[in-house]
């Protein structure tokens, strides 16, 4: 069952608590404006505003032309009851010709605000999706709690907060318009009529307040519950073939249920607040409507007004009453749309952060060179409680290799992520060429989504290169028959489960070769292969002239690379000389 916090329904009223609530409604118009306003000064805003400023002259023109329609409306059901043919005709044709007009408005409007409506969403996603890639806010994100589900903030809270936005901001302007133009219309026929729409407004205000104080909070929580739902769903199928050999599907079936269930609870919770403000709003603005004759009716009798009129009154009354019901009636959507504006400028904030250079933490520094060398490295995890290796100093000669071997979580790929410059936590110096002249090869490489000829040209798959080529380089890697077995370099399949780890890993190789770089991070990249094809891809490594770093535990790797250190935990490491097998000379602290 739902356990979130639920707020009692009559708050203590304290300067304090005041206080909060206003700082609250700071960070929120804060959030709001952070997001909202980076379309509206980009290079786009003069569309941008002038699409904008088309949609409001079209409200304009809209409303007043529907306030004429409830002029035309009072004047032929006034001729309709004095049985006046000829004005009855006459504001009959002008009532229908008015109407169509309106119609030809609303749908210019609509056109037009879902135009501005996609062209922002298009603006604001690339503009999230350039500050998520950069500065690696993708990979560095996985380590804040706050900011769950990324992608579903990229992909629909973007899309909610934009057309909530242009929603509730040009809703609450066209409803004030309109609150002016009925006023006088009531005003004109009965001055009581006007107090009495605003009190059943204000009551109505009241009542949708505190329900809104229980649908807050669940409003929140159902967001971050769909996401979480839809995500242990996707884990499911990225990880399918691992699920499949433990027969974990009960266990799995069970966590997605208890996801299910989580999102379950919080719309069961929300269905009675809902219901009862959805009941009173109907309740209100159908009881009102008597109350409108109860007080017009008198007038009538005494032949004050006509019948035209009381046609006339009900459609402003009811207008009246929404327009100072406004907050109660979008209250709920109102909530909704503090959750997606909370939820957008945590992110903003949070990839703002990422951007900006590290503070005055103890950091280790990368100088861009043609080398490979550490000084003085010392490598901690990025929550800064373990120190992985300390003071580690070295540098890999031109065309050689490193090896860094030791117990499985002693800390070398970890040596890895500060050199790819993940991991920045720590002390020293980091001497490399820039990360695009370097191939990184992790354990298990990356599969594309895409065809055979993606997997080999990845990370540069805009490369042009001959179909020969390729063939070439996989006959290089022992994978010659792979392009007939699968049926094309075009054919696209789910590689990272038609091909066994050990041919991902030679496919890993194949785009080393095709890409040659000067410098390569070989991570346990050739862990599922057999002895012979280790051995085969790794002289080939060395007749390419590529300077190398390598993880690895097998002794057999130890003669290809002229360097190996043991990695020995708790900070602590050691060379190792390539002719022995097991440690001698104790170097580091
Ligand atoms: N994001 C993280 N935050 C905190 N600690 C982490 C994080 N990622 C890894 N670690 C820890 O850092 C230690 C070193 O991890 P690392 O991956 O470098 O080990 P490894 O020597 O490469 O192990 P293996 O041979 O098993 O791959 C491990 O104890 C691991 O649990």
């Amino acid at each position: 069952m739902f356990s979130g916090e639920i707020r009692p329904l009559f708050p203590n009223f304290s300067l304090k608590q005041t206080m909060e609530k206003i700082e609250k409604l700071r960070q929120f118009l804060r959030w709001f404006w952070q997001v909202a306003k980076r379309y509206w000064i980009s290079q786009e805003r003069f569309r941008a505003w002038q699409l904008l400023a088309a949609v409001v002259i079209f409200i304009i023109l809209a409303e007043t032309t529907s306030a004429l329609l409830n002029r035309y409306l009072g004047e032929f059901t006034t001729a309709l009851t004095n049985k006046e043919l000829d004005k009855f005709h006459h504001s009959l044709v002008l009532f229908g010709v008015t109407l169509l007009v309106l119609l030809s408005f609303l749908i210019i409007r609509s056109f037009i605000q879902n135009k501005l409506e996609l062209y922002w969403r298009e603006w604001l996603t690339k503009d999230f999706l350039n500050r998520y890639f950069a500065g690696r806010a993708f990979y560095q994100v996985n380590g804040n709690k706050e900011i769950d589900n990324p992608d579903q903030r990229i992909s629909e809270d973007i899309e909610s907060f934009i057309d909530k936005s242009l929603f509730y901001s040009l809703d609450l302007g066209e409803t004030i318009l309109r609150g002016f133009l009925f006023f006088s219309i009531l005003w004109s026929i009965n001055h009581k009529l006007v107090f009495v729409a605003i009190l059943t407004a204000l009551a109505q205000t009241l009542v949708s307040f505190f329900i809104g104080r229980i649908l807050t909070p669940l409003n929140f929580k159902n967001l971050q519950y769909q996401a979480d739902f839809r995500y242990s769903l996707v884990h499911v199928r990225n990880n399918s073939e691992s699920i499949a050999f433990y027969k974990g599907e009960e266990q799995e079936q069970g966590m997605v249920q208890g996801k299910f269930s989580q999102l379950l609870a919080v719309l069961h919770a929300k269905i009675l607040p809902s219901s009862v403000l959805v009941g009173i709003n109907a309740g209100l603005s159908l009881s009102v409507v008597i109350l409108a004759y109860l007080f017009l009716a008198p007038q009538y009798f005494a032949g004050q007004i006509t019948f035209g009129d009381i046609t006339r009154s009900i459609p402003a009354f009811t207008t009246i009453v929404g327009v100072f019901g406004w907050f109660a009636t979008s209250f709920e959507g109102l909530t909704l749309f503090a959750a997606v504006i909370k939820r957008l400028g945590t992110f903003a904030d949070y990839l703002q952060q990422n951007q900006q250079s590290p503070s005055s933490e103890s950091v280790i520094n990368t100088l861009i060179e043609p080398r490979f060398a550490l000084s003085h490295v010392t490598v901690k995890t990025p929550d800064q409680k373990r120190v992985l290796v300390e003071d580690l100093s070295t540098e890999i000669p031109k065309s050689e290799g490193i090896l860094l071997m030791g117990a499985s979580g002693s800390g070398k790929s970890s040596i890895l992520r500060a050199v790819a410059g993940l991991w920045d936590k720590g002390a020293g110096y980091i001497y490399r060429p820039n990360t695009a002249e370097i191939l990184f090869i992790p354990q298990r490489p990356y599969m594309v989504l895409g065809s055979l000829r993606n997997q080999i040209l990845y990370p540069h798959t805009n490369r042009q290169m001959s179909d020969t080529k390729l063939q070439d380089v996989l006959e290089q890697v022992n994978l010659t028959d792979l392009v007939d077995r699968v049926g094309g370099l075009d054919v696209e399949l789910n590689w990272a489960d038609v091909l066994s780890l050990g041919e991902q890993q030679r496919l890993g190789f194949a785009r080393l070769f095709l890409h040659n770089p000067h410098y390569a991070v070989l991570d346990e990249s050739t862990s599922a292969l057999d002895v012979a094809n280790e051995q085969h891809l790794y002289h080939k490594l060395r007749e390419a002239d590529i300077t190398y770093i390598s993880v690895g535990h097998r002794p057999t790797l130890i003669p290809f690379h002229q360097l190996i250190v043991e990695i020995l935990g708790h900070g602590k490491w050691r060379f190792l000389s390539p002719n022995e097998s097991q440690g001698t000379s104790l170097v580091s602290s």
